[in-house]
């Protein structure tokens, strides 16, 4: 059974900041939103978590094998390198909607997003080690298939953007209210999906409705692991197999 832990990141007042004591130049803002988002992936990656950039002012990390230190010095860390700092949500459970949920409410119960006495919260419990298990945590990995050949070859370089959007807009709506997972885009054509325990029916189901609603084909490889890296890459094998043998869906436990 799945045990996600999921850590809701959020730069603290971060909206009055952008305009005081006047709007600041975008390509400033972006420049730091981007290195931060950097930084954090970095630092939790280092650690076995993933960190999805999300909204960039909010962002979703999977952080099994983090602990409260860890968090706190991310915190720290940011703190004296950057002009912003940090508050952490942390929740766990089978359902990863309900463990971002339950990591956001730690942190709405804290203060506002834009109260400026809420800084550097940490909030919420860990699964501390002796309770981690091999399959903590279960990842899909989607990408649209032949996006090169289809779209990027084809098309101009925004309307292909367009095709990929609406792809993965149908598939987050589609798999967090169907099936209870949270999904991100992580670049090219590629959606990283974090999820409970699903079926291989699940995964085929995710993607005729994707096809039907929006045209848009992909396939799936899913892994397990004690970790989001662990899940993740064994979901990357799990997409090779797809690629290379024509299949829509590869569970990574069920093609070892
Ligand atoms: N973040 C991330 N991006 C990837 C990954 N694999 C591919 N990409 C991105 O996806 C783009 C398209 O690559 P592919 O998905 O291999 O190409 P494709 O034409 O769709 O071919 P098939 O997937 O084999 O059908 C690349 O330019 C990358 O931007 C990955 O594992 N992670």
């Amino acid at each position: 059974m799945t045990n996600t832990q999921v850590t809701l990141v959020q730069i603290d007042n971060y909206g009055p900041w952008t305009v005081t004591p006047e709007p600041r130049r975008e390509a400033d803002l972006q420049t730091m939103q981007s290195r931060l988002y950097a930084d954090i992936s970095q630092f939790v990656g280092n650690r076995g978590g993933y960190t999805f950039f999300t909204r960039f002012d909010n962002m979703i990390a999977v952080t099994n094998g983090l602990d409260r230190e860890d968090h706190a010095l991310l915190q720290e860390s940011v703190g004296n390198r950057y002009p912003v700092t940090l508050s952490l949500g942390i929740a766990t459970g089978t359902n990863p909607v309900q463990a971002l949920a339950d990591a956001t409410a730690r942190l709405q119960e804290a203060g506002s997003a834009q109260d400026k006495h809420r800084r550097e919260c940490l909030e919420g419990r860990v699964i501390d080690e002796p309770y981690r298990a091999d399959d903590d945590i279960q990842i899909a990995h989607f990408d649209v298939i032949n996006a090169t050949g289809n779209y990027t070859d084809e098309l101009n370089a925004f309307d292909t953007f367009i095709e990929i959007e609406q792809g993965y807009a149908e598939l987050m709506r589609h798999m967090r209210y169907a099936h209870d997972s949270l999904s991100f885009f992580v670049g090219g054509d590629n959606v990283i999906v974090v999820c409970p325990d699903l079926e291989a029916a699940d995964y085929e189901e995710a993607l005729a409705h994707v096809e039907e609603a929006v045209d848009v084909e992909m396939q799936v490889g899913v892994g397990r692991g004690k970790s989001a890296h662990e899940a993740g890459f064994a979901a990357k094998h799990a997409l090779e197999t797809c690629r290379a043998d024509g299949t829509r869906v590869e569970l990574e436990w069920k093609t070892a």
